[in-house]
């Protein structure tokens, strides 16, 4: 797994480790990596010129001593910088190195470049962003808005610890700001690292490890990957039998829709479900029969429910009140739930038992705009998916499965968020979602908690896509007949 730190907590270490350090050592630390990392990446191109966009704290700093230990090395190096703001011992550093430099002013409005910082930017091989590091505010200033925009779009820019603009708590992105091919990271990735509205600025992430203890601090954002898959699926013993492996209840479909059904209790079965209860209307559940004789039918008792995928909740079809009152029962009970698509509807507010909700983005602000009684468009959730999942986790008291092409999960009252990136674009088809929430049910049902239990189904959901059609179309139904084979393969890999 990887997991970002927030940067309350990276200056915390580093007061810790700075205490043992002698003054300017876990700079140099940094600064000896980043350098490293430049000139590598300057080899690799066939490069000859670096430029530094230096801003005033000691991101700045990093990159103006790095561009000094290059320019020591015989490269040639220019940095931009403000007048009067730059870090005293790196600006020394730099111009002892020959290091061509360009005063700026820290204008508030547009200014044009000076010809010197636009010959330095303009003629880069390679941009070392040091502009605004983890004590950045969200947004790119305006001072430094030319600087970025000079950059040709030849050169390859890394970002010193974050791309200067984009949010270092990664909840909002600036498109303004800069987008790097590379982002050298100091000791432990940061939110915006794994988050949505920064992942994609960053880049490749390459970590230079300066030595920082994180311990037991809190995890910001946790992102799960192939090798956790097999500490965490859940296996059964020897002495396991159908129920104490997990039952899942599945409300889904209706004579509007039938499939939805379907593809939900087929998805719960190929995960390993000791069994599968469906409840549903008399159309989808005579499909379900004929497609899936594993599962059995009727209202039951279930080690979790998951409510929804195609479930209309105004429809007045024969069983449709049936499977209304069976889904408030499920609701009203303490058993662990899922709450997708149409069962969204029934929630009114807080829920105590473990549950999952498993929203798009559009189901989310349409949601919260009933709860808060405030509109709040999808555009705002897609602009800020972590903040707004979180909301509604507090509204809720569940835990908020956000899908989109990153999937957010998060809790009620803070705590660690998880961010998976796992589906190939061609999992954004119909279906899919019933697929991972009859695969979420399997989890909750064998006693996974909500948290974990999303990230681990959006990743295995996102692998299964790719194994059953590696870099081309996929149908939602082989998604959920790939997942067996997907499951033993991440289980025989991390044996
Ligand atoms: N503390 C340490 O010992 C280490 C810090 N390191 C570097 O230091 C960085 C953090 O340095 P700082 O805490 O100085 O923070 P920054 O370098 O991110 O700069 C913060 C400064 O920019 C201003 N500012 C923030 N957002 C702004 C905005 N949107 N518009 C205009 N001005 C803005 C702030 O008022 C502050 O003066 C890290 O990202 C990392 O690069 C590394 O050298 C490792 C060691």
């Amino acid at each position: 797994m990887i997991e970002a730190y927030a940067p309350e907590t990276v200056y915390a270490a580093e007061r810790v480790l700075m205490e043992r350090l002698a003054e300017g050592e876990l700079m140099a630390r940094a600064v000896t990596g980043l350098a490293k990392v430049a000139a590598i990446r300057l080899a690799e191109r066939g490069g000859r010129r670096v430029v530094a966009l230096v801003g005033p704290g000691n991101n700045g700093a990093d990159a103006l001593y790095a561009v000094a230990h290059l320019a020591e090395d015989g490269i040639l190096c220019g940095a931009v910088l403000l007048d009067g703001k730059a870090h005293a011992g790196a600006l020394s550093a730099a111009e002892a190195a020959g290091v061509v430099l360009a005063r700026e002013v820290a204008s508030e409005v547009p200014a044009p470049l000076s010809d010197a910082a636009g010959g330095l930017i303009g003629e880069a091989d390679l941009v070392l962003d040091g502009i605004l590091g983890i004590g950045g505010r969200a947004g790119l200033p305006m001072w430094a808005r030319t600087w970025v925009a000079a950059i040709p779009e030849t050169a390859y820019v890394i970002a010193v610890d974050l791309p200067s603009g984009q949010d270092p708590q990664g909840e909002q992105g600036d498109p303004d700001g800069v987008f790097a091919d590379e982002t050298v990271i100091f000791s432990v990735p940061k939110p915006v690292h794994l988050l949505p509205a920064g992942e994609p600025a960053c880049g490749l992430l390459t970590v230079v490890d300066i030595g920082l203890d994180f311990g037991e601090e809190p995890v910001a954002v946790r992102r799960l990957d192939r090798q956790d898959v097999a500490a965490m699926w859940p296996v059964p013993e020897a002495t396991s039998d159908k129920y104490s492996r997990g039952v899942v209840g599945i409300i889904a479909g209706g004579e509007s829709y039938t499939g939805a059904a379907i593809l939900a209790v087929t998805a719960a079965v190929e995960a390993g479900a000791g069994m599968v209860r469906y409840v549903g209307t008399p159309t989808p559940q005579a499909l379900v029969r004929a497609a899936v004789p594993e599962a059995v039918h009727g209202p039951g008792h279930v080690q979790a429910w998951v409510i929804g995928p195609g479930l209309d909740s105004a429809a007045r079809h024969k069983g449709a009140a049936a499977q209304r009152d069976c889904a408030r029962e499920a609701l009203a009970s303490t058993v662990p739930v899922v709450i997708d698509a149409g069962g969204l509807d029934f929630v009114t507010g807080l829920r105590e038992a473990p549950t999952l909700l498993t929203p798009h983005a559009g189901e989310c602000a349409r949601l919260l705009s009933r709860l808060t009684g405030r509109e709040i468009s999808r555009r705002e959730v897609t602009d800020a998916p972590l903040r707004h999942a979180r909301d509604l986790a507090d509204h809720t008291g569940a835990f908020v499965l956000l899908k989109g092409s990153w999937t957010i999960v998060a809790g009620p009252g803070g705590g660690t968020a998880y961010s998976q990136n796992d589906a190939p674009p061609w999992l954004a088809t119909a279906g899919a979602g019933d697929v991972l929430a009859g695969l979420l049910g399997t989890l909750l049902a064998a006693g996974l908690h909500p948290g974990p239990a999303g990230a681990l189904g959006a990743l295995v959901h996102g692998l299964a896509a790719d194994r059953a059609n590696p870099g081309g179309p996929i149908r939602a139904l082989a998604i959920a007949r790939a997942l067996p084979a997907t499951i033993a393969g991440l289980l025989r890999e991390n044996c």
